[in-house]
């Protein structure tokens, strides 16, 4: 699998770094929002739900971010802070900064979206002055969120974080969760993104997203095993290429690849696959299991989120996985 091994003995098994927000999903499904009256308030940003489903998996984690002076920072905060999540690295941000909020619209099984208020979140504010390398080297791993590159001062304090990762022996994994709310240009997006891609072990993307990264080099060519050898050849030892409802693709440095399944769900939206996906995934690569389990793991996890209103709430134990695979161990 060729991943720096993750170092032993350490407080923390993961700290995600990023997005905190909150995620109000639409109660009235099956109609578009302008039709829809009344939202459930969740926990939501995608380096938050990952690194809660990694929790939930019974992962030591922490966060290092900022959230806003207001309910809603309280929310969130609180809300870690009941699943074991450390927080002395969430800071609350006093720049008059807000929340993050993501309106999911549920159309249809198969027609979601999300529509972003992005406009001076707290969480862009995250400084490199937060960033603290004793922190991050008491962790195996830092979860890096490509969203926080989206914009300065967030920017400069997420590859800060990754260099000091990198100094430290902590296994860097970024998750390109591309949002165009956020960034000026797609352009941009490819630049950073790429980056911070350069410098991680494990990379995880849609073939979207990694089309942005292809774009800073070349023709997107939408040839999965092409684009991961690009990162394979830079710092990664794995890169996951998600491609939806057809499953992902694992590349390993040493030329492996595993072409993983989905399993069936009753899909309520389809958002959230990712972020349980990699929990699970990223909870199996902890535990040094083979790439085909983590893949397993992750995919089951996935389609238990996406038949589950919430994302973060609904992010499954290691017995309702387990009881997935159990089900559909035959086909
Ligand atoms: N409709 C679905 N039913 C079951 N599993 C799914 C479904 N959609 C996605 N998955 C699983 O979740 C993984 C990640 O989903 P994907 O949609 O590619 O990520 P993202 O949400 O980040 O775009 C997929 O590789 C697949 O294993
Ligand atoms: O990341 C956000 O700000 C929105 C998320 O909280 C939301 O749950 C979602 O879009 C999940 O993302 P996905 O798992 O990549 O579909």
């Amino acid at each position: 699998m060729t991943l720096p091994p993750f170092a032993a003995g350490r407080p923390l098994d993961v700290i995600g770094l990023g997005r905190l927000c909150i995620d109000l999903n639409a109660n009235e499904i099956h109609r578009p929002m302008e039709e829809t009256r009344t939202f459930t308030k969740y926990v939501g940003g995608s380096p938050a739900n990952i690194t809660i489903a990694l929790a939930r998996l019974g992962e030591k984690t922490g966060f290092i971010g900022r959230v806003s002076d207001d309910q809603h920072g309280r929310f969130i905060t609180r809300y870690l802070e009941e699943r074991g999540i450390d927080t002395s690295h969430v800071i609350t941000d006093k720049s008059g900064s807000v929340t993050g909020l993501a309106f999911t619209e549920i159309k249809s099984p198969t027609d979601c979206s999300i529509l972003m208020y992005r406009d001076n979140v707290a969480d862009l504010k995250l400084e490199p002055g937060d960033i603290d390398a004793a922190y991050i080297g008491s962790a195996k791993a830092l979860l890096v969120s490509g969203t926080a590159l989206a914009a300065s001062p967030s920017r400069e304090a997420a590859l800060k974080a990754i260099h000091v990762a990198r100094e430290c022996g902590t296994v860097v994994i970024f998750d390109i969760d591309y949002r165009p709310y956020t960034w000026t240009s797609r352009e941009e997006t490819g630049i950073y993104c790429s980056i911070a891609a350069a410098k991680s072990d494990v990379i995880l993307g849609g073939r979207e997203e990694f089309d942005l990264l292809d774009a800073v080099y070349e023709t997107p060519h939408g040839d999965d095993r092409r684009t991961a050898e690009r990162w394979l050849r830079e710092s990664a030892g794995i890169v996951v290429v998600k491609r939806g409802g057809d499953g992902s693709t694992v590349y390993a440095r040493d030329g492996r690849s595993w072409t993983g399944r989905t399993f069936p769900a009753q899909v309520v939206k389809t958002f959230g696959a990712g972020d349980a996906f990699a929990g699970a995934f990223i909870h199996g690569l902890l535990h040094g299991w083979d790439i085909e389990r983590c893949q397993l793991f992750g995919s089951a996890a996935a389609s238990i989120v996406v038949a589950s209103h919430s994302c973060s709430d609904a992010m499954p134990t290691a017995e309702q996985i387990e009881g997935v695979i159990g089900r559909y161990a035959n086909g």
